[in-house]
C-alpha cells in the first residue's frame, strides 16, 4: 500500500467514527461493520464518497487504486455474469426438489381421474329411505356395480362412485331403523360430496409454467398429474476452497488457532441458493494448491473463503492475476464483505471470493453468489420487499450495510453481535435489512433480503 493509501484508510476511519457520533451512536468495535475507534476530527479533511478505496496487490505486488462497486450494482453484474442456465435434463421426482422446471407442467390425467366420494359413508340414488348392500366400496377398487333407485351402498372417502349415485350421504348424516333402511337426517342435495372427474383439470390442461422452483408441493402436483421424472434445470455446480493455515476442523479453539465456521456454513447454504456442491476442499494458506484447485477445477462455480484482502497470505488476487482471470467485481461497498470479490476464470465458470470473517462470508454470498446462482440454476428474483426499521441502525458514511434482523409484526428489528467476524446475530435472524450510507431511523422502509434457509440442508429419503 502507497503512503497515500495509508493516508486515505485513515481518513476513511475518521469519517466513519465521526458519521457515528453524529448519530449519537456508540461506536463498538466489531459491531459495526466500520473499522474501529473514532479519531479527533482535525486528523484530515472528509474523504469524498466517490474516492477509490486502496488496495495493495498482496506479497511482493505493486500498489494500485480501484474502485469498489456500489451493492445494488455489484448484485446486478453477479447476476447478469453467467450467460445462461444448463441444458435441461430429465429428473426423478424423489431428486428434483429446488429445481427449476424446463417445461410446462401438462396434466397427464384427468384429476380426479375418476368421480370419488369426498366422505366416508354411503353412496345413495334416488330419494330415501334406501336398501343397503352389504358389500361397501373402499378406495382404490374397481369400478363398483351401479346402482338403482331406491339403493345406498356403504362408500368410504376416495372410492369410485358407483353409476348412477345421485348423492353420497355422511356417516354422520344417517341412520338406519328396524328394518335395515338408510334415512338421511339431513336434506340430501343432488351430486353433494362427490367429486366428479376432471373438477381439478383434464388431462392435456397446463398446471404449472416452465420456470416454477419445484418446492414440496409442486412435488406432490407432478406425482398426482401422473409424472414419474420432470424436465428440470441441472443444479449448477459449485466447489468451496476453504482457505487460512490458522482453521481447525474439530474440537476447541487453541494456540491461536480457530474452528472453520464456513465449511460447515456454506454447503447447505449454497445449495438451498440452487447449487450442487461437488467438494468442499481445505487448502490452508498454500498459493500454490489455490492456483492447481482453480486450474484444476471444472466446477461452474468456485466459491473460496478467505485470503481476499492485501495481508502477508492473502493469495487470491495474485492468483486470479497470474491465472489471467477477469475481475467483474473487486470490492463491494457494502459493510461487513467489502473485500469480496467476483471474477470469470474460463468462459463458463466464475469465482466468488469470500472474505474470510465469517458475517462478511455471509454478506458475501447473498450479494454476489445469490444473484450468479439464480442466473445459473433459472431462478426468478424474488419480489423485492421493505418493512419498517423497530430501532436505529448506524449507517457507514459511504457504504451499504447489511444488518441481521428478525421480523415481528411487520417490523424488522436489528439484531446485536452483528460485527464481521460474529455469527450470534444471523444465527438467529429471518433476514438481512439494508441499511443505506448515513444509518436509518425507527420506522424508516428498508429493503428486506430474506436469508436462503428455507431448503437449506434438507435431503430427501424416499425409502
Ligand atoms: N489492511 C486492511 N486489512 C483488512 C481490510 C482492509 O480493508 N485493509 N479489510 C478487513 C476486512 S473488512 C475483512 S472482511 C478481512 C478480509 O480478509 P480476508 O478475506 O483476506 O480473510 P482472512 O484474512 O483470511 O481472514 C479474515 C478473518 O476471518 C477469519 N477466518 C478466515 N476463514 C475463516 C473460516 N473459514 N472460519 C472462521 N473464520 C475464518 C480469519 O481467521 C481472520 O480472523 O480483511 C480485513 N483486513
Ligand atoms: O467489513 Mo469486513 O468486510 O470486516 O467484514
Amino acid at each position: 500500500m502507497t503512503a497515500s493509501g495509508q493516508y486515505e484508510e485513515v481518513d476513511l476511519a475518521v469519517e466513519e467514527a465521526l458519521a457515528l457520533v453524529k448519530e449519537g451512536g456508540a461506536v463498538v468495535p466489531d459491531d459495526s461493520g466500520t473499522t474501529g475507534s473514532p479519531r479527533p476530527a482535525s486528523a484530515s479533511a472528509p474523504t469524498p464518497a466517490s474516492a477509490p478505496a486502496p488496495r495493495g496487490d498482496g506479497p511482493g505486488g505493486t500498489a494500485e487504486h480501484h474502485a469498489a462497486t456500489p451493492w445494488q450494482q455489484a448484485r446486478g453484474v453477479a447476476g447478469r455474469a453467467a450467460r445462461r442456465p444448463g441444458t435441461p435434463v430429465s429428473v426423478p421426482l424423489d431428486a428434483a426438489l429446488g429445481l427449476v422446471l424446463a417445461a410446462p407442467l401438462t396434466a397427464l390425467t384427468d384429476l380426479p381421474s375418476f368421480d370419488t366420494s369426498a366422505m366416508d359413508g354411503w353412496a345413495v340414488a334416488g330419494p330415501g329411505p334406501w336398501d343397503v348392500r352389504a358389500e361397501g366400496v373402499l378406495a382404490g377398487h374397481d369400478a363398483p356395480a351401479p346402482l338403482t333407485d331406491g339403493e345406498a351402498v356403504p362408500i368410504a372417502t376416495g372410492a369410485r362412485i358407483p353409476q348412477d349415485t345421485s348423492a353420497v350421504l355422511r356417516s354422520e348424516h344417517g341412520r338406519s331403523d328396524d328394518n335395515g333402511r338408510l334415512h338421511a337426517t339431513r336434506k340430501v342435495v343432488h351430486g353433494q360430496d362427490i367429486r366428479p372427474r376432471g373438477q381439478e383439470c383434464r388431462s392435456g390442461d397446463p398446471l404449472l409454467p416452465l420456470g416454477t422452483l419445484v418446492t414440496p408441493a409442486v412435488l406432490g402436483l407432478a406425482a398426482a398429474a401422473g409424472y414419474d421424472t420432470v424436465s428440470a434445470l441441472p443444479r449448477p455446480r459449485a466447489e468451496v476452497l476453504v482457505l487460512g493455515d490458522e482453521l481447525l476442523t474439530g474440537g476447541r479453539p487453541h494456540d491461536g488457532l480457530i474452528r472453520d465456521a464456513l465449511g460447515p456454513m456454506l454447503p447447505p447454504w449454497l445449495r438451498a441458493l440452487g447449487a450442487e456442491v461437488v467438494a468442499v476442499r481445505r487448502l490452508g494458506d498454500d498459493a500454490q494448491a489455490l492456483r492447481k484447485a482453480l486450474e484444476d477445477s471444472d466446477a461452474d462455480l468456485v466459491v473460496t473463503t478467505g485470503g481476499t484482502a492485501a495481508g502477508p497470505v492473502d493469495h487470491v488476487h495474485p492468483i486470479l492475476r497470474g491465472l489471467g482471470a477477469e475481475l467483474l467485481v473487486d470490492g463491494v461497498k457494502v459493510r461487513p464483505g467489502h473485500p469480496m470479490l467476483l471474477a470469470r476464470l474460463k468462459e463458463n465458470q466464475h469465482l466468488v471470493g469470500l472474505p474470510g470473517n465469517p458475517l462478511a462470508a455471509v454478506s458475501g454470498l447473498l450479494t454476489l453468489a445469490e444473484p450468479l446462482l439464480r442466473t445459473l440454476s433459472g431462478r426468478t428474483a424474488p419480489e423485492p420487499y421493505a418493512l419498517p426499521l423497530q430501532d436505529t441502525v448506524h449507517g457507514h458514511p459511504y457504504d451499504t450495510r447489511l444488518v441481521p434482523v428478525v421480523l415481528r409484526e411487520d417490523r424488522a428489528v436489528p439484531l446485536h453481535y452483528n460485527g464481521p467476524a460474529m455469527l450470534r446475530s444471523v444465527a438467529v435472524a429471518d433476514a438481512l435489512a439494508v441499511v443505506p450510507p448515513g444509518g436509518a431511523r425507527p420506522g424508516q422502509e428498508l429493503e428486506i433480503l430474506d436469508l436462503p434457509w428455507a431448503m437449506a440442508g434438507i435431503e430427501v429419503c424416499f425409502t
